[in-house]
């Protein structure tokens, strides 16, 4: 007798029936419902990975905040070149119209028009709320908004000013919220829309320095996951942009100030260009992808702090699996890296501190 045989008869003995075929029926009930189970998980593994259809950005609306200026100026000019309506909202009306000037240069047809909003994004909601309700009066309902209106603000933590922290949380995180809640009724009705917010790689790591800035753009990937849980049946997608240093008049004022330490570690993913910076956020936007990162430290931090961030396709999904432990390898080597640059900033102070007592 084969070993098989032996298995067979022990459960045909074992369930008192004397031919093995009597189970077959079972058997191929079993096997039919294991397919069934895993089918059900694979759908549910792949559904939040299906890709949403792009965005058509000719003709479309797209409201900028921060648009006077920086990368805000260079997603508008994107925005412009491929044929979109645009709508600029900054504080200073001389900067606004400026860009608006440099923008309309770009135009691919004499539909297209510039819009220039003077606002506080952060002051009010009620006036956040009427100077979208005007833009809407003009130039139809908001396909896209992106929240780009920031600042920043670098120093030793027990050197901010108090004051500063309160600002900061204002201008970066409730002047993305006011804009975003005045347009995402209409967005819904219409079950369509684009939402941008542009946190910064300060967003994704806390470093040294950015005790007061670092906060204001964390908080925003905490409300762009939340958000895009709630809009995604109406179909609207967020995105979250996570940009390294940026040559941009925004960046000259922040150095200014800078602690040596936060220059030296920010000085690992290098100083990008607005314009290119602009382009990838577009893009992403534009297919709805939920992360927008720039060059090869972006993909790595964005790769290892996706957490339960959302996916929006399938490469992504499988690249974050992946690439995860490889990448905290060597996130490891840059903490050991920024706490040297650290203890090394320190002994230099005090050395410093020591020769000008001596004098
Ligand atoms: N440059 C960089 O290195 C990086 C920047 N970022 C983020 O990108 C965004 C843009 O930065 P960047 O281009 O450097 O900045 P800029 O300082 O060059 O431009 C900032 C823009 O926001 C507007 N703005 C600022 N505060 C307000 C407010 N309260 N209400 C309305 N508009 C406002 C400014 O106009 P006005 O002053 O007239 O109101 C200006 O148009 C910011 O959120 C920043 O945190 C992220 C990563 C890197
Ligand atoms: C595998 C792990 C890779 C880790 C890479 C770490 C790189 C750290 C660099 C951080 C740079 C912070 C830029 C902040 C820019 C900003 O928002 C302000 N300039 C705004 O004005």
């Amino acid at each position: 007798m084969s070993s098989e045989e032996g298995l067979s008869s022990t459960i045909t003995d074992w369930l008192f029936i004397n031919s093995w075929w009597l189970l077959l029926p079972f058997v191929m009930l079993l096997v039919v419902a294991a397919f069934i189970v895993a089918f059900v998980l694979l759908l549910y593994m792949i559904s939040p990975l299906i890709s949403p259809k792009p965005l058509k950005l000719n003709g479309a609306h797209v409201v900028v905040t921060g648009g006077s200026s920086g990368i805000g100026k260079c997603i508008a000019v994107e925005c412009y070149r491929q044929g979109a309506f645009i709508t600029l909202v900054a504080r200073d009306e001389a900067k606004l119209l400026q860009a608006k000037k440099e923008l309309e240069k770009f135009a691919i047809n004499d539909k297209q028009v510039v819009l220039c909003i003077s606002v506080d994004v952060s002051s009010e909601y009620s006036q956040v709320e009427s100077v979208i309700k005007q833009a809407q009066e003009k130039l139809g309902p908001v396909d896209m908004l992106v929240n780009c209106a920031g600042m920043s603000i670098s120093a030793k933590f027990e050197e901010m000013d108090v004051d500063r922290f309160k600002k900061l949380m204002e201008v970066n995180y409730l002047g993305s919220v006011y804009p975003t809640r005045a347009v995402i009724t209409t967005m819904k009705e219409r079950r369509m829309g684009r939402i941008m917010f542009v946190s910064s790689q300060a967003g994704q790591i806390g470093l040294f320095g950015y005790t007061a800035y670092s906060p204001s753009k964390f908080a925003l990937r905490g409300l762009a996951e939340s958000l895009q849980m709630e809009m995604k049946p109406y179909n609207i997608y967020v995105t979250v942009a996570y940009p390294p240093d940026t040559d941009t008049p925004g960046l000259a004022q922040e150095n200014k100030t800078k602690p040596l330490e936060t220059k030296l570690i920010s000085e690992t993913s290098g100083v990008c260009q607005p314009d290119q910076v602009a382009k990838i956020i577009v893009r992403d936007a534009v297919q709805g992808n939920f992360n927008s990162s720039v060059g090869p430290d972006g993909y790595m931090l964005s790769a290892l702090t996706c957490g339960m961030s959302p996916v929006t396709s399938i490469t992504e999904g499988l690249q974050q699996i992946v690439t995860m432990g490889l990448f905290r390898t060597i996130a490891l080597f840059y903490l050991g890296s920024f706490d040297s640059i650290v203890r090394r900033c320190m002994i230099q102070r005090e050395q410093s501190k020591a020769a000008d007592k001596r004098e």
